[in-house]
């Protein structure tokens, strides 16, 4: 009766990285209680599991919460290659194909025609803004050459590895996956086309996502093979194209969203960003022009979803890897970017499926 209701006690206890509870994992062998004084094997998954001290330091607590358990013995192991893979399968076997038509997780695609438009730092913030309403997030940072997301939340873990899985490291409630993870140190990435898919494809499906209700995708700038790819890799994700108020670039952002047309991707919205920054006597400083966003919106006929203005602390913030959405939510650009979160995450799901949230 007692070991049931210590493995009841155990079953609230979550891997942090497969957020799943222990005892659906596997991961908990046998448990004894012999005159209050417990036993309990762990098994963990991998050996250095970066969550080793917080497992067993849960699996104590939640030992120790059963009523009739005076001392806890944990005996942590690892699991045996076969049994490893057997979880892995499991894991695997609960998803459908990894983000095809039938998954409810709403696929976001950041896009711009050119790089410096502020894309990735918009994206790693939407992603934290969305986050921070309440949303399951996953973020993969598919911008070969100028991969920077880790740098701007912050992340210094690469994924931990569970066989053929790959445990996606977390920050601000966002789970992210780099390219500029795979490689050591700040090297380049001079893949050709048949790598990057793969990797692209490698993201999709040989990462453990768990249930996500929106994955964000910082695209590449431009037209070149990673949108290829992931046009098709998946044809449903929904785009977004990041331009800045320049003409200029508001037509090369127009481009990346033909793009994104022919290869049947639907464009949900153009967010202008370098706005105009508002000057302590009140005036506007528009170092970019103005109207870029409207244009593009205006010509692709979608919605211009938000106008980003320019902001220091935006910079500074994603700087020193700490997003301005998390460390000063007063600024101006952050605002924005909440809002930019809330616009897409309210509305109607796709035609008659319920979607955690949808397009304006
Ligand atoms: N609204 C803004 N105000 C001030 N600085 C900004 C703003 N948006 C982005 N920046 C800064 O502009 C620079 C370029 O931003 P970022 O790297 O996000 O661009 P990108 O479009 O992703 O570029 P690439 O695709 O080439 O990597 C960064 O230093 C970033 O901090």
């Amino acid at each position: 009766m007692s070991t049931d209701a210590i493995r009841g006690a155990l079953a609230r206890v979550v891997d942090p990285e497969i957020r799943r509870p222990i005892t659906e994992l596997d991961m908990v062998g046998d448990v004894t209680l012999v005159d209050g004084a417990a036993h309990v094997d762990l098994r963990l998954t991998i050996v250095g599991c970066p969550a080793a001290d917080r497992i067993e330091a849960d699996v104590r607590a939640a030992t120790l919460s059963v009523a009739g358990v005076d001392a806890v013995d944990v005996a942590v192991g690892v699991m045996t290659p076969s049994e490893r893979q057997a979880l892995v399968e499991r894991l695997r076997g609960k998803r459908t194909m990894a983000f095809g038509p039938d998954s409810l997780t709403r696929i976001l695609a950041i896009t711009s025609g050119k790089g410096g438009v502020g894309k990735s730092t918009l994206t790693a913030n939407l992603a934290v803004a969305l986050a921070q309403s309440g949303l399951r997030v996953g973020l993969v940072d598919a911008d070969v050459h100028g991969y920077s997301i880790p740098g701007i939340l912050g992340v210094d873990d690469v994924p931990t590895r569970v066989g053929d899985l790959m445990m996606p490291p977390s920050k601000h409630g966002v789970h992210v996956v780099s390219i500029g993870m795979l490689v050591e140190g700040n090297r380049a990435v001079s893949w050709r086309g048949p790598m990057l898919h793969r990797t692209l494809q490698q993201f999709l499906t040989d990462v453990w996502w768990g249930d996500l209700d929106v994955l964000l995708i910082d695209m590449p700038p431009g037209t070149g093979d990673v949108a290829i790819s992931l046009g098709q890799l998946l044809p449903h994700a929904e785009v977004v194209v990041v331009t800045t108020p320049q003409r200029a670039a508001a037509d090369v952002a127009e481009r990346s969203a033909e793009v994104a047309r022919q290869t049947g991707q639907r464009v949900v919205g153009v967010v202008e960003n370098m706005a105009g920054l508002v000057q302590p006597d009140g005036s506007v400083l528009e170092l970019f022009g103005s109207g870029g966003g409207a244009e593009a919106a205006a010509r692709l006929d979608v919605d211009l979803l938000a106008s980003v203005p320019l902001s220091m602390a935006l910079r500074e913030d994603g700087d020193a890897g700490s997003p301005v959405v998390v460390t000063h939510p007063d600024d101006p650009a952050a605002q924005a970017i909440a809002a930019l979160a809330q616009r897409l995450r309210g509305g109607r799901g796709l035609a008659g499926r319920a979607l955690p949230f949808s397009t304006p």
